[in-house]
């Protein structure tokens, strides 16, 4: 048994190491014709991949390998009869940090302090603590138990609402009750730090519209490191002032320069990079290392969200 695996950088493929016997495996970024007829498992660039997915027309593929978790708009762009496999777990931790430091840096009103920094400014300030604030996280896959079992040691009061639980037993989690979406109106009205997990897609879709943000309290902080698509950034727009908000996700990205996000009193914004840290590139390597591996054994590769259709 022998297998083709395109990476798209060097540096993946120096991260992926000696590969097995039998493992041809090349830098491709899917910006020249494909290397091969067949190829066993194509790794597409990280980030705006969706749209180098036209590169594996006509090319026989046996697994399209993402980066990412998350893969709306993935099916729309692969085509016919490939599967594709996500990054499931691969983030997790590090979006899980980015997560935890929004929330620190809302709280205790950091960007303030690197704003003053320059000016030689001394301006203390009284600020939210996170120790003792009531958490409602939505969502608790993946993602949403890492930052559960980050949270914990900050001593939060950890209320957790998601369809389902996908692990059980995440290392640093405790028996956590979940609790069902359609509770989110009435869990909301309690809770001082709301931070979202979700995926995107249609049903989750301006799950956060204008009246479930108006059921948000004042002066309490909504973080988003799910998908820009599952808050009403327009309905958002008009509750700033009121609550505030942390995002690491948008519903257009990358957000435009004159957007007036990027200057909202109470709006802390990272560009998407709730992956993008030094975990993921060992990881995805990791990752791509066991589908190798399965692929020789001839088993299923793991994290298959898309079927071939
Ligand atoms: N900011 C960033 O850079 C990153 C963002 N993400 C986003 O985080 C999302 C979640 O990732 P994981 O936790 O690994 O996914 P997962 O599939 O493990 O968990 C998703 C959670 O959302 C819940 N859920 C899904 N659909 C729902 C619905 N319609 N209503 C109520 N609950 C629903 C599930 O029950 C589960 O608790 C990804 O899909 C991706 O969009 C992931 C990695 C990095
Ligand atoms: O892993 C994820 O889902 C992420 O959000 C990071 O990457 P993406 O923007 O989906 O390419």
């Amino acid at each position: 048994m022998s297998l083709v695996v395109t990476v798209p950088t060097a540096r993946l493929a120096e991260n992926l190491g000696a590969v097995p016997d039998g493992v041809e495996l090349l830098v491709w970024d899917m910006q020249t014709p494909a290397p091969h007829d067949r190829i066993d498992i194509v790794v597409p660039p990280y980030m705006g991949g969706t749209s180098a997915l036209s590169a594996l027309e006509g090319v026989d593929v046996g697994l399209v390998q993402g980066q990412s978790i998350g893969y709306d708009g993935v099916a729309d762009h692969l085509p016919p009869g490939l599967r594709f496999a996500n990054a499931a777990s691969v983030h997790e931790a590090s979006t899980a940090e980015l997560a935890v430091a929004l929330m620190l840096a809302a709280q205790r009103q950091l960007p303030r302090f690197v704003q003053a920094q320059p000016e030689g400014e001394w301006s203390p300030v009284f600020a939210e603590s996170l120790a003792d604030r009531r958490v409602l996280l939505v969502g608790f896959g993946g993602v949403g138990q890492a930052i559960a079992a980050r949270l914990l040691p900050f001593e939060v009061d950890l209320t957790v609402v998601a369809r389902s639980a996908r692990h059980e037993n995440h290392p640093g989690i405790g028996d956590i009750d979940v609790h069902a979406i359609d509770e989110l109106p009435a869990l909301l009205a309690d809770a001082e730090i709301i931070v979202l997990t979700l995926p995107g897609g249609g049903e989750t879709h301006h799950l956060f519209d204008e009246t479930l943000l108006s059921q948000i309290p004042d002066g309490a902080l909504l973080v988003n490191v799910g998908r820009g698509s599952l808050i009403d950034t327009d309905a958002l727009e008009r509750e700033s002032g009121r609550i505030r908000a942390a995002l690491d996700v948008f519903e257009q990205e990358p957000l435009p320069s004159e957007h007036p996000l990027w200057t909202t009193r109470g709006v802390l914004l990272s560009p998407h990079v709730g992956g993008a840290s030094t975990a993921m590139n060992p990881r995805i390597a990791r990752l791509i290392r066991t589908q190798i591996e399965r692929m020789l054994a001839g088993e299923e590769p793991v994290n298959v969200v898309l079927p071939a259709g």
